[in-house]
């Protein structure tokens, strides 16, 4: 492939000491510092590296696959891409004996999830007491801890200057405080090649991004910057950045080809959002491309996946059959897995007696519980684990559970509720006991996404083994909770292709050939009026990720009687 340079990129590639690179989606920002990692590699020594530095593994795959477009295989060779948390876990494991004198423990998120949710008090005080006292790291305490380790052993941190003389930082407007502290550290040996967009910063509801961090960065480290602006090699064709940057100011935006709005009625949603996907792969194919890539983004979990049950179901649109359309959805594992173990738990009913046979799908229920907590604490998902895990006991020790739930899946037990075998249908029946309970919904729902990783066909495989070998499901929860552990990885690794669906937070850094933006009636709108004050600034910086993910067209769906787009104040 070939790039051409603005002046200012060109003028970033050929700066010698450590730069900052500013620019809006699509600027070139990332493809800049892997032309500048192919410009540097022949300067590095046998056994140094160019270490490209992401937050989260979905980025570190995106930062893969672009290397390809830039690099050569010789060249590829010699860049390092991690995440933080490798990185930091890699630095302990080496070096952590040299913070407390013992050898370094790491308390991995499953068990981490487990003593956080028995944890009584504040367990960010506890984690780092655990780190400090204990020299056992947290996943959260992993940055802190290396920024530490790096700043008292000067000699570790020439080290890992030596073996990596060049980093290159990635969205660094993400970057958490102890991140920060740690790129300190890194940033007295080593060149640092930063990239950064101000208004692509859609974390900050976590309290320790701060808006501020790039203006610390400026003025603790004084980087040469490189504004590539408003560049646009995404979609120079197309209105589409424009009319993201018209949402973000809250202007009225231009109206362009490339982005459709439509509007639409309760009663069509379902059809609406179907017709919208097949239309958005024909027009595409239309365009040329053969086999087009379409992100369908919401904002929140629970709509991805209702949009993702109407895709699944045949629809009608305007007296038209529309078939089911064949997708993925990118969806959170660890509940996914934690839901999958409850389902697994009622295929072992007919191992239990009605005591015991409840007890472990409420435990079950608590642990999933538990999993959604540690992912994003709320007092709802803990009070949920502690009323299912307090059912649980209360079953046990044969009283009647408090919950409805509980009773009603008291109600629900039979011995054997049927199963033949054909682990595809025994796994179906155990679900619908699930589905037959409201207040589980939820669990419902994430266990639907089990096909998503890809492990269906394995946990069957595995299943089907037991049954054959002794006529029942055995360990079937042992069994799902290892063939995910493993499948889990293996969708890690692969880029989805085709029709995709996730939440806009998810949609980050990629880039698709077509985008449909949907809002919900009820749930997932656009603009969080609820916590945030007029012109709803986060919500906006967020339309604009989600908007500038799009190659070429994008198409945004949304209910009749949504807050419109471009809001002046007098309508605030
Ligand atoms: N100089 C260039 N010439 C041609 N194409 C380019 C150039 N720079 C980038 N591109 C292409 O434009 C697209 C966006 O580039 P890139 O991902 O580097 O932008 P970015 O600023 O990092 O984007 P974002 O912040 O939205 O993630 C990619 O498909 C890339 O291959």
């Amino acid at each position: 492939m070939t790039f051409r340079l603005s002046d200012e990129a060109a003028r970033a590639l050929e700066h010698e000491g450590s730069i900052l690179v500013t620019g809006g989606p699509g600027s070139g920002k990332t493809t800049l510092a892997l032309l500048k990692a192919k410009q540097l590699t022949p300067t590095l020594q046998p056994g140094q590296k160019i270490l490209f530095l992401s937050f989260s593994r979905a980025a570190m795959r995106q930062v893969l696959t672009r290397t390809k477009d830039v690099l050569k295989y010789a060249e590829r060779r010699e860049i390092v891409v991690m995440t933080y948390h490798a990185f930091c876990l890699g630095l302990l494991k080496s070096h952590g004996r040299l913070l407390t004198g013992t050898a370094p423990r790491i308390l991995f998120p499953g068990p981490e999830r487990l003593t956080r949710a028995k944890h009584e008090g504040d367990w960010n005080h506890e984690v780092l007491r655990l780190a400090t006292e204990e020299g056992r790291y947290a996943f959260s305490t992993f940055a802190g801890s290396s920024a530490v380790l790096l700043r008292r052993a000067d000699s570790v941190r020439r080290l890992i200057s030596d073996a990596y003389p060049i980093i290159i930082l990635d969205e660094f407007q993400d970057t958490d405080d102890s991140q920060w502290a740690l790129v300190q550290e890194l940033a007295k040996g080593s060149l640092l090649i930063t990239l950064a967009d101000p208004d692509q910063r859609i974390f900050e509801y976590q309290d320790n991004i701060d808006p501020l961090r790039l203006h610390y960065f400026r003025q603790a480290l004084k980087p040469a910057e490189f504004d590539l602006g408003g560049d646009n090699h995404r979609s120079p064709n197309a209105g589409i950045l424009q009319f993201a940057d018209a949402i973000l100011k809250n202007e009225s935006p231009t109206p362009s080809d490339d982005v459709k709005q439509v509007t639409y009625y309760a009663s069509s949603r379902n059809g609406m959002v179907h017709a919208a996907v097949i239309w958005m792969l024909r027009r595409l194919r239309k365009q040329g491309i053969d086999v087009p890539t379409v992100a369908v983004l919401a904002r929140s979990n629970p709509f991805v996946a209702d949009v993702s049950i109407v895709l699944s179901t045949p629809n009608t649109f305007k007296n038209r059959e529309l078939k089911p359309v064949d997708h993925h959805v990118v969806w959170d594992a660890e509940l996914t897995a934690a839901a999958a173990q409850v389902v697994a738990s009622i295929l072992e009913w007919p191992l239990h007696d009605e005591v015991h046979g409840v007890a472990i799908t409420l435990d079950a229920v608590a642990h999933f519980y538990d999993v959604k907590y540690a992912e994003k604490p709320s007092a709802s998902a803990a009070s949920s684990a502690s009323a299912f895990r307090s059912a649980a006991e209360a079953v046990r020790g044969g009283r009647t559970p408090r919950i409805q739930a509980a009773k009603l899946l008291l109600a629900l037990h039979v011995e054997d509720p049927g199963y033949n075998g054909d682990t595809a249908a025994d796994w179906f029946v155990a679900r619908r006991i699930i589905e037959a309970i409201p207040k589980l919904s939820e669990v419902a729902t994430s266990a639907r996404f089990v096909r998503l990783f890809r492990a269906t066909d394995e946990i069957g495989g595995r299943l089907a083994a037991q049954w054959a070998s002794t006529g029942t499901y055995t360990d079937a929860r042992t069994i799902v909770r290892r063939t995910l552990e493993v499948g889990r990885v293996a969708a890690n690794e692969q880029e989805a292709t085709g029709v995709v669906l996730m939440t806009m937070h998810k949609s980050k850094g990629k880039e698709f050939d077509g985008v449909i933006l949907v809002e919900g009636q009820y749930r997932g709108p656009f603009f969080n009026t609820r916590s945030e004050p007029w012109p709803y600034a986060a919500s906006r910086r967020l339309l604009r990720v989600g908007i500038t993910r799009a190659r070429h067209r994008v198409m945004i769906l949304r209910p009749n009687g949504a807050l419109p787009l471009y809001q002046p104040q007098e309508m605030a």
